[in-house]
């Protein structure tokens, strides 16, 4: 199968999602914030919102992919299996003494019972339920309910963890801890499933070994016309930027990236939070981004040269205009107060997946950036996200589309 994603808004025909389950059961008032979650969440209804976005996305046409599905499958290859196993069982984590011991113990459990444990995590306390204690400090120092794995409740947001530029995969190095062992499970699935092993793509990226040089799927636009929007924020480094810039102009898989400078805030955490495309040359955007300084990368002179051309806040919309091959682009802001306008984005009213151009799935409660959108010819499909918002994330983030037509 030839996976390749040519653009924001063209047909859509495949994505991967998450599922959630036990990793959002474990997310607590004390432990949200370093997981990055604003609030604990209504698991089932959480679930239930989930699977009624995967219906939307099915009857559409879209094929899902359930990421739950694709480890469990992964992790019945004895080759993949010990890879996850040798990054998890990290010694520098664990110290030089229990790293083998629960290395093995976990090498024990079934594929499925791994992806649970690795997903949602594991206690002290329910290792000792099955395993014999070993003799370690750092294993002893530990609460019983202490997490001996730690749950990853940010792997609903499959689109930061990978994301497909083109005809190749990026598949990233994180920011923040709570969100280091995502990458992990992406790194065996596109090496070892069968969907992907022996595929006909580029890996553009070393996935977490390349950390502080971090980039998340969120930040990454792919506009089409060979182009990349990509926003340099909280989470997505300059060096990154040019290292994802090397590979795919050598590649010949794209050939302009325009990168903004973004303010480095939570509430702006990725681009995708203040900025989505609905159409081939429609934006929706943030009253409150305002005018960002960028930035338009081309190949250089050698293999290593890149051709960086600076333009002002002003013509941030004309730079990506130019990228696009357009004389300009069409930008949609909804006329709000800026209250209203803050509470929408922050409940990611520019959040939104397009499913083919001009129809896009939103969070129902954004009313009047939903209403805006319809007002100017966009078929905006609604979907119920009171519990999924919480972890600040809308449609666009929590899918990973490995196959779009360009528009
Ligand atoms: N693309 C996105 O904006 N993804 C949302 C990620 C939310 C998640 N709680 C995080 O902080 O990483």
């Amino acid at each position: 199968m030839a996976f390749h994603v040519d653009s924001e808004a063209g047909r859509l025909h495949r994505v991967i999602l998450h599922r959630p389950d036990l990793e959002l059961k474990r997310l607590t008032p004390s432990n949200k914030d370093a997981l990055l979650f604003d609030d604990v969440l209504w698991v089932r209804r959480a679930r239930a919102e989930h699977d009624g976005f995967a219906d939307v996305l099915r009857d559409r046409g879209v094929a899902v992919h359930l990421f739950g599905d694709l480890l469990r499958e992964t992790l019945t290859l004895p080759e993949a299996r010990r890879m996850v196993l040798d990054r998890v069982f990290d010694e520098k984590e664990y110290g030089p003494v229990v790293t083998d011991h629960l290395r093995a113990a976990f090498d024990e459990l079934s594929a499925a019972e791994l992806t649970e444990a690795l997903v949602g995590g594991m206690t002290k306390r329910e290792f000792l339920a099955r395993f014999a204690e070993p003799t370690s400090v750092r294993f002893h120092v530990m609460d019983l309910d202490d997490f001996l794995l730690d749950p990853l409740p940010n792997h609903i947001f499959t689109r930061d963890t990978s994301a497909w530029v083109y005809d190749g995969v990026s598949i990233n190095a994180m920011r923040w801890p709570a969100r280091w062992h995502e990458t992990i499970h992406y790194e065996a699935i596109y090496r070892h499933h069968p969907l992907f092993a022996g595929g006909s793509f580029h890996v553009w990226s070393e996935g977490q070994a390349a950390y502080p040089s971090t980039i998340e799927g969120g930040d990454v636009l792919v506009i089409g016309n060979g182009a990349v929007l990509i926003g340099m924020s909280e989470r997505t480094t300059s060096q990154a930027v040019e290292m994802l810039a090397q590979r795919l102009f050598n590649a010949g898989s794209a050939t302009t990236i325009v990168a903004l400078d973004m303010p480095k805030r939570r509430a702006f955490m990725h681009l995708d939070t203040v900025m989505t495309m609905v159409d081939g040359d429609t934006f929706t955007k943030y009253a409150g981004l305002g005018m960002l300084r960028s930035y338009t990368i081309e190949p250089g002179a050698g293999e290593r040269d890149l051709k960086v051309t600076d333009h002002p806040p002003e013509h941030m919309h004309r730079a990506v205009a130019a990228a696009l091959g357009l004389d300009d682009i069409r930008v949609l802001t909804a006329t709000q107060d800026v209250h209203s306008a803050e509470r929408e984005q922050w409940d990611d009213g520019c959040n939104v997946l397009a499913l083919e151009p001009g129809v896009v799935l939103a969070y129902e409660r954004n009313v009047t950036t939903n209403t805006f959108l319809r007002k100017r010819g966009i078929e905006v499909i609604e979907i119920p996200g009171s519990e999924l918002g919480r972890g600040r994330g809308g449609p666009r983030c929590m899918s990973c589309p490995i196959e779009r037509d360009p528009v």
